[in-house]
């Protein structure tokens, strides 16, 4: 915090971070000038100059500011807004890039000449770009954004740090970045939804330790006695993803001056490590960081208590628990050992029961307020991702049953899982987050149209329902075409045949990515006109400025 008086002081925050970037922008400059290949010397001279406009940055924000910040607001705490406006935007941008990528790359399945013979272009290097920015950039700035914003509501107290939260969101955004950019000129580790080199992966690993500490000391400082349980799940996706990252990632670069690393495990140890850590970013990326946002946003949304607060804790810890150990159910029949595999298959088939659970109190909490389903798109929204993840959570149980996944495995339906799962779950309760979070985070009464939201929700609700009934089509078929014999006990088909028998089904789910790339513009648009000409809510003249 500042100090009292008021003479202005540099912080010290802002001399520590002055300095770090400085010497930053100084020993990046040094690695681009001995790189041993093109794409680490770009990245290392980018990192000089985004430290250089952090150094700037930090300067401009220390003379333009004032000496001293109010504690408080109207009686309330003076809350920090401005990173969170950030992510919630970035969010946005990101969630268009990715689902337009998500297009190019459903349609490169339909049209191969669409990869137009580059090694930029190629399906090989947007796939990844199109996984990350979903997940990671969409998905990780709605989990930062609405993470912020929910631990200082529910505390009662200010985001901790001056300049950490800042720190959080820009770097998360600017790791997104180098991560995007190695994808497309070939740097990566080749473990999905890691692939990252090292150099970004430590980056990523300073970031997320302050987001922790800004996290936890929030809630050390909170004014409110009880912790709510949308701070639980967020706590345990920061943490656990902390440990998963450090788990997977240990790696041996080739040089220090080089983009290209070796990664510590090796066999059926490092598929395990790989598994246990891509499962478990399902688990507590894709799942808790966004339980944590269904137990805030519902409620508030429907005006309503959460159907049982007692349920939400047993669904807390016996999610955790469960998840850790369902990893191996993505090794079925191969070099891992047996007795893992079925320990895997069991730990999944149990996390169906805590799974619904979540689902159930979600829904529930929703009594006595149905009628608003009618009338509110926004709550719509956020309660078909929570049936949306009912049925991807009684899906996954499923085909991580052996004699299932032997179908399954290997086609198109683990696709059409990921996105019922990514698409109806993940980015619906995401889109009910950004509709609410947006008119709060700029005093506004409400969206610019709820008009607009219900067109959204039809043409996006649409769009899943092509992509993952096309695929399910597409995988049983392939899964079907492939284990098919003739009486002679030869294949029956050669792959290029199953290759061939996905042509129309792939269209259809480029179809129905088109139609979701489409509301989500239209989502862009409402929630550009909401900051810009909705109706702002009113404010004394005499109200102070919140610190940002
Ligand atoms: C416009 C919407 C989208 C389209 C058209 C789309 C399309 C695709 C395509 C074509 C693939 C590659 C499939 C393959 O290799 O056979 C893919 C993979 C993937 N997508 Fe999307 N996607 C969309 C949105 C999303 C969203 C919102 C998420 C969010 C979380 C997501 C997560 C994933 C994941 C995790 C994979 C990898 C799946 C695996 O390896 O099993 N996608 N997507
Ligand atoms: C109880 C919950 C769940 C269980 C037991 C489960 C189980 C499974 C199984 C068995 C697979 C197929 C593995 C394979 O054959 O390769 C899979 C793949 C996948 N699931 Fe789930 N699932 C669950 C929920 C979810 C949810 C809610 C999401 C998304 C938000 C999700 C995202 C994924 C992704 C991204 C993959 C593809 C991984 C890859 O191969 O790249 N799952 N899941
Ligand atoms: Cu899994």
């Amino acid at each position: 915090m500042y100090p009292p008086q008021t003479t202005k002081w540099m912080t010290h925050g802002e001399a520590g971070l002055t300095m770090f970037f400085a010497v930053m922008a100084y020993l990046c400059l040094f690695a681009a000038a001995k790189a041993q290949d093109t794409a680490f010397a770009f990245h290392a001279a980018l990192s000089s100059a985004a430290s250089l406009a952090a150094v700037i940055a930090i300067g401009n924000r220390y003379f333009e500011r004032r000496a001293a910040w109010p504690r408080e607001i109207n009686g309330r705490p003076n809350y920090n807004m401005g990173p969170i406006k950030f992510s919630a935007v970035m969010s946005v941008i990101w969630g268009i890039a990715g689902f337009a990528v998500g297009l190019l790359i459903a349609s490169q399945l339909a049209w191969p000449s669409l990869n137009l013979d580059l090694p930029w272009t190629s399906f090989g290097r947007l796939r990844p770009l199109h996984t990350s920015a979903v997940i990671f950039a969409f998905g990780g700035n709605v989990l930062i954004a609405s993470s912020f914003y929910v631990v200082q509501k529910t505390c009662r107290s200010r985001l901790a740090g001056d300049l950490a939260p800042w720190f959080v969101v820009i770097g998360y955004n600017y790791f997104i970045l180098v991560a995007g950019t190695g994808y497309l000129l070939g740097v990566t580790q080749s473990k999905e939804y890691a692939e990252p080199e090292w150099y970004a992966d430590l980056w990523l690993t300073i970031v997320w330790v302050v987001y922790l500490l800004v996290f936890l000391g929030t809630i050390i400082k909170r004014k409110e006695p009880h912790i709510f349980v949308a701070n639980w799940f967020y706590l345990a996706f920061i943490v656990t993803i902390a440990v998963l990252h450090l788990g997977n990632n240990p790696a041996v670069p080739v040089s220090l001056f080089g983009s290209k690393s070796y990664v510590a495990w090796a066999g059926v140890q490092d598929a395990m490590f790989q598994w246990w850590y891509g499962h478990n970013a399902v688990g507590f990326f894709l799942t808790a960081g966004f339980l944590a946002i269904m137990y805030y946003f519902i409620p508030k949304r429907a005006e309503r208590p959460i159907y049982s607060y007692r349920l939400s804790i047993i669904h807390f810890w016996s999610l955790i628990f469960l998840y850790i150990w369902a990893g191996p159910h993505h090794l079925h029949y191969t070099a891992l050992p047996d007795w893992a595999q079925t320990l895997g298959m069991t730990f999944s088939i149990m996390l169906w029961m805590p799974s619904w659970g979540g689902m159930i109190n979600g829904l529930m909490t929703l009594s006595g307020a149905w009628d608003k389903l009618r009338t509110d798109p926004v709550l719509r929204m956020l309660v078909v991702s929570v049936a949306f993840y009912g049925m991807s959570t009684f899906e996954g149980p499923m085909m991580s049953i052996k004699v299932v996944n032997s179908l399954s495995h290997y086609t198109d339906w683990t696709i059409g899982h990921v996105h019922s799962g990514a698409l109806g779950w993940v980015r619906f309760v995401s889109f009910g987050a950004l509709y609410c979070l947006v008119p709060w985070l700029w005093d506004r009464k409400g969206l610019y149209s709820l008009k607009l939201v219900n067109w959204h929700f039809w043409i996006a609700t649409l769009g899943i329902v092509l992509y993952i009934s096309a695929m399910w089509v597409s995988g049983i078929l392939q899964g079907l075409m492939w284990r098919s014999y003739t009486s002679l006990g030869f294949l029956e088909y050669s792959f290029i045949e199953s290759v061939e028998a996905m042509h129309p089904f792939y269209i259809i789910r480029a179809a129905g990515g088109a139609l979701f790339l489409v509301g989500s513009l239209i989502m862009a648009f409402n929630l550009w006109m909401t900051v810009r000409v909705a109706e702002a809510e009113v404010k004394s003249p005499l109200a102070l400025q919140p610190a940002e």
